[in-house]
């Protein structure tokens, strides 16, 4: 029974079309392989595509070809123009997009409500096959006149979308609908879309872009993120508030997510029954990117029968990934934390998926693909891998590194976490390297740096203007220092940035800030290196952010944050997790 129609693009989807005669209608068939529909799709091509439009009776008719309840596709001008031989057919589509695919829907047959349409487009992740089907599947459910369902859970607005057999297909949660945003419906409105949200670390209205960030990350579905998509809704019911500013949207973005059969969540049963890979394979994806919202209502987990009497070790399925890579380095919260499983090493399997893990290219994919997305939280998202892939490598557990991590909790008052302080110290080092540097050279002289004769003949006078600028840029902070972490690194004269460096530490500039020059003789070199011990700064109150650091400077401070790791890493392997369940 014909229940609805629906239009739709598939540019990048490369599909095939045949002109043909049906039911003495015109139209194009479409097969798109890619789509993993059952069935092939018959293309009927309207009016301003130069075809007689079929009528609604021959649109009837024509569904019997089919096994999906619609036709009334709008293939690409070049697709069009190849398949009916026509030389220029561009000018019918050029008011409509070419760059996303979008499926229009419409519950009504009727030709005159053709351009006024329920519409569901694909506005992120439209690279992933997962995510195009499942967009295609909702348009689908929503053109056989399904309306969204309220979920009663979580804080958000968020609706599951059922097919024409109820079962439920997908998760969609609308950026208006956000904690905080205005058209909450639970009663948690309050702030503009742009403004710091439930966590401040993440703006209102952009949880649906790190729902699919999560995604696009979770390479070969390691950690089993449903497929995600961003998308836009036209004409669908959605929650609108009384007072909303915008009485009436005509659409809505939102995260749309695959639903995925489970029993309970993590918080319904003992952890002791998930299996090992799928903590470690979740926690792996919430160090890289800083989840701060892991609790265990966002982890499903789905049980499987080893035979009729007993079960094995469940699956686990993480969800909800709207508050990971916040904006700066934010306290995250893991629930797996105090899971036995954390403290099991790595299987080789995992180290070998993290030794191909590259942030750099991360970093990339989420420019290209969610440019929306903050640099700052780009930043960490290469931060936490780092870490991560290095951590790794020293040979320290899931457990280990989470910890190091989290903030910790003394007399009530929350601590820098390690994480937080290693980057504290490399940001100051940054500060020194460059700014300060670089303004005093530039204001006295440029005899001190880089000129290995003048070495000895620094000019008291220019090393107290300097030491005096150095402590200027650490007294408004005014905190007692923290206890120091001892990390060092070990001089190299490859680069521009460790001449700088080198330059600080053989002119003892370092002292006035507690970076303390030490020599050591390793086979027969003398090897220079220099310690931190950093007062207590901004960053203590505020959270390490990564903003402000222009190219230069981000890049000179990964290079000092990698050499101030392994130290850090030993002295954990000495304390930490791994070291008592090793010693167990
Ligand atoms: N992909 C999915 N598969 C199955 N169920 C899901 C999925 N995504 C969400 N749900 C269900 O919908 C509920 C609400 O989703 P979610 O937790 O993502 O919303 P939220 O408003 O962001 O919640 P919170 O306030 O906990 O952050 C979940 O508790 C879960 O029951």
């Amino acid at each position: 029974m014909l229940k609805g129609i629906f239009n739709f693009f598939l540019f990048d989807n490369q599909p095939q079309f045949q002109k043909s005669t049906k039911q003495n209608c015109e139209v194009l068939v479409l097969q798109s392989p890619s789509l993993k529909l059952d069935s092939e799709m018959a293309v009927v091509v309207d009016q301003h595509h130069g075809i007689t439009p079929p009528s609604r009776s021959q649109r009837c008719r024509l569904l019997s070809f089919t096994n999906l309840d619609f036709v009334a596709v709008e293939p690409s001008p070049t697709d069009v123009a190849h398949s009916l031989g026509q030389a220029d057919l561009s000018r019918s589509f050029q008011r409509r997009s070419f760059s996303t695919p979008c499926l229009t829907l419409n519950n009504k047959v009727d030709a005159s409500v053709y351009g006024e349409t329920r519409k569901v487009e694909l506005i992120g992740g439209k690279g992933a096959s997962k995510a195009r089907a499942l967009v295609v599947e909702v348009a689908i459910a929503l053109a056989s006149g399904v309306e969204p369902v309220p979920v009663s859970n979580g804080l958000g607005g968020a609706y599951f979308i059922n097919n024409r057999n109820t079962e439920i297909v997908a998760v969609t949660k609308p950026m208006d609908e956000e904690p905080l945003a205005f058209n909450n419906p639970k009663g948690f409105t309050g702030r503009m879309l742009g403004q710091p949200g439930i966590k401040r670390s993440i703006r209102v209205g952009e949880t649906g872009i790190r729902e699919l960030a999560a995604y696009l990350l979770d390479h070969d579905g390691f950690a089993g993120v449903p497929p995600t998509a961003l998308v836009k809704f036209s004409h669908v019911n959605f929650h609108v508030n009384d007072l909303a500013p915008i009485s009436s949207p005509r659409y809505k973005i939102a995260s749309l997510q695959r639903f995925v059969e489970h029993d309970s969540d993590a918080g319904d049963v003992s952890p002791s029954g998930f299996s090992v890979s799928s903590v470690h394979h979740i926690g792996i994806l919430d160090i890289r990117l800083l989840n701060i919202d892991r609790h265990s209502g966002n982890i499903l987990v789905k049980k499987y029968e080893l035979d009729k009497h007993s079960l094995g070790a469940a699956e686990l399925i993480p969800i909800d990934h709207g508050l990971c890579l916040p904006e700066w380095l934010d306290d995250p919260y893991f629930e797996w934390l105090h899971w036995p499983q954390a403290s099991i090493p790595f299987s080789d399997v995992e180290i070998d998926y993290l030794s191909n893990l590259n942030p750099f290219e991360d970093a990339r994919l989420l420019c290209t693909q969610l440019p929306r997305l903050n640099e700052s939280s780009i930043r960490v998202l290469v931060v936490c891998t780092i870490f991560l892939k290095r951590a790794t490598a020293a040979g320290l557990c899931l457990g280990d590194i989470g910890e190091m991590m989290t903030q910790d909790c003394h007399g009530g008052e929350e601590t820098m976490s390690v994480l937080e302080r290693i980057c504290g110290r490399a940001e100051d080092a940054v500060s020194l390297l460059t700014k300060d540097v670089e303004k005093i050279v530039e204001n006295e002289s440029s005899m001190f740096l880089f000129d290995e004769e003048c070495e000895e003949e620094i000019p008291k006078s220019m090393s107290k203007h300097y030491n005096k600028a150095l402590q200027t840029q650490f007294s408004t902070i005014g905190k007692p220092p923290l206890a120091p972490l001892q990390p060092h690194f070990v001089k190299e004269f490859s680069s521009d940035n460790d001449k700088k460096l080198c330059s600080l530490i053989e002119h003892g500039h370092c002292q006035s800030v507690g970076m303390d020059v030490n020599e050591t003789r390793k086979a027969g070199h003398l090897v220079k290196s220099i310690s931190f011990a950093v007062p207590s700064r901004k960053s203590e109150i505020e959270g390490i952010s990564f903003k402000k650091l222009d190219q230069e400077e981000w890049e000179l401070f990964l290079e000092i944050f990698e050499r101030l790791l392994p130290e850090v890493f030993e002295e954990r392997k000495s304390t930490g997790i791994t070291q008592r369940v090793g010693s167990a």
